[in-house]
């Protein structure tokens, strides 16, 4: 099984301050704090996932027994890739959102080499790997993590938050089938709008393309690339290289499966539009003209947010609390974590 682990990150950058804001407007979460955990607080486990900039490990806290994921990034690597601000963002976002689909983080800490994350273990597996063995999803299965994918995002909107990264990779399972969203690595507070060429070759945006200004409209272009994923089992744009794929995203030419129902080819058209004055969730009542769409009728949105849904995949979580069974496995290497010596890049994560 395959992961498409090339993100495309560019240093034309967000122009500094252009619509950024200074202060958020999300309640900072009292409980989360840097620097509240050390190494010597996990017992690790096993790795879950690897990322550009360092891992992801399932632990144990060694005074309540509870398990978590630890995400590690290595301050050379982050430094080296320019992701310094787009890191400490991530820190601030996760810190920040408190939803039901979003991850929940505990803290950070760091060493001299590396940054850490403590956030919640969840247990049922990327999306990715359930889509890749199921090849596809029944319109019912999709339409449900489509609808809970679109509460996440209306809250992070409403928040002034883009994702920028939605792919089935960042899309987790818990143990009762419910999405978490996590990965925000690209996720960004803008009250306007914001330049950087960042996501996934075949989930990016036409207009994050052309390097035009872009805004919120890109997580939802990303949710019709996700949806027409889940219903097709490929992506509508694929090449064998993504400079095929920016090629054929700019074209906007998407040839729609004949066993999709119409009501999903209407919604993927009002999506998957490079005209962003036409794209839905970018127009006057945003999210709201998603959540309308005919193919969400049968969904009732307040149920599905309280979680008083039945989910459609439960996770075969056979070994009980802390099972990892359901994450690819990866080779384990030796960690240099806990470093006390000198830390050249001190200055750069004193959020950590
Ligand atoms: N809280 C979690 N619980 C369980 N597994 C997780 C958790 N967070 C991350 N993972 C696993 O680790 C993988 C990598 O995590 P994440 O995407 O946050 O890392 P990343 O370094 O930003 O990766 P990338 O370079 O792909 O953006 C995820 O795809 C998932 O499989």
């Amino acid at each position: 099984m395959e992961h498409q682990n090339e993100q495309y990150m560019s240093t034309l950058e967000s122009r500094p301050g252009l619509g950024e804001r200074q202060r958020s407007l999300l309640p900072q979460r009292s409980a989360i704090s840097k620097g509240k955990y050390t190494l010597h607080d996990f017992q690790i486990l096993r790795t879950l996932g690897t990322g550009s900039f360092g891992r992801v490990h399932l632990v144990r806290s060694v005074h309540n027994g509870r398990y978590y994921a630890i995400k590690v990034l290595k301050k050379q690597q982050v430094i080296k890739m320019k992701q310094i601000e787009h890191t400490n963002d991530e820190r601030r976002m996760l810190k920040l959102v408190d939803h039901p689909f979003l991850i929940r983080m505990w803290g950070t800490f760091q060493d001299s080499r590396n940054l850490f994350m403590v956030m919640d273990y969840i247990e049922g597996g990327e999306l990715f790997s359930l889509l890749r063995k199921s090849q596809r999803f029944p319109n019912p299965v999709a339409k449900f993590f489509a609808a809970e994918v679109i509460l996440a995002l209306e809250y992070l909107h409403a928040h002034d938050i883009i994702y920028r990264d939605l792919k089935p990779e960042n899309i987790l399972l818990d143990r009762n089938g419910h999405i978490k969203i996590t990965d925000f690595g690209f996720a960004k507070e803008v009250d306007t709008v914001t330049w950087t060429l960042c996501g996934t070759p075949d989930y990016i945006a036409p207009e994050v393309i052309a390097t035009k200004p872009y805004n919120k409209s890109v997580d939802w272009w990303s949710l019709g690339i996700l949806i027409f994923e889940m219903l097709a089992g490929f992506t509508p744009f694929y090449d064998t290289t993504p400079m095929k794929t920016y090629e054929k995203i700019l074209q906007g030419k998407v040839t729609y499966p004949p066993f999709f129902h119409a009501d999903v080819v209407d919604l993927l058209v009002k999506l998957i539009t490079s005209d962003l004055t036409r794209r839905l969730g970018n127009l006057q009542s945003g999210a709201k003209d998603v959540k309308s769409h005919p193919w969400f009728s049968e969904v009732i949105w307040e149920k599905l947010l309280a979680k008083d849904i039945e989910t459609p995949y439960e996770p075969p979580i056979t070994a009980g609390v802390g099972d990892s069974s359901l994450f690819d496995q990866y080779p384990e290497e030796h960690l240099d974590y806990g470093c006390q010596g000198e830390d050249p890049y001190a200055q750069y994560f004193i959020e950590f």
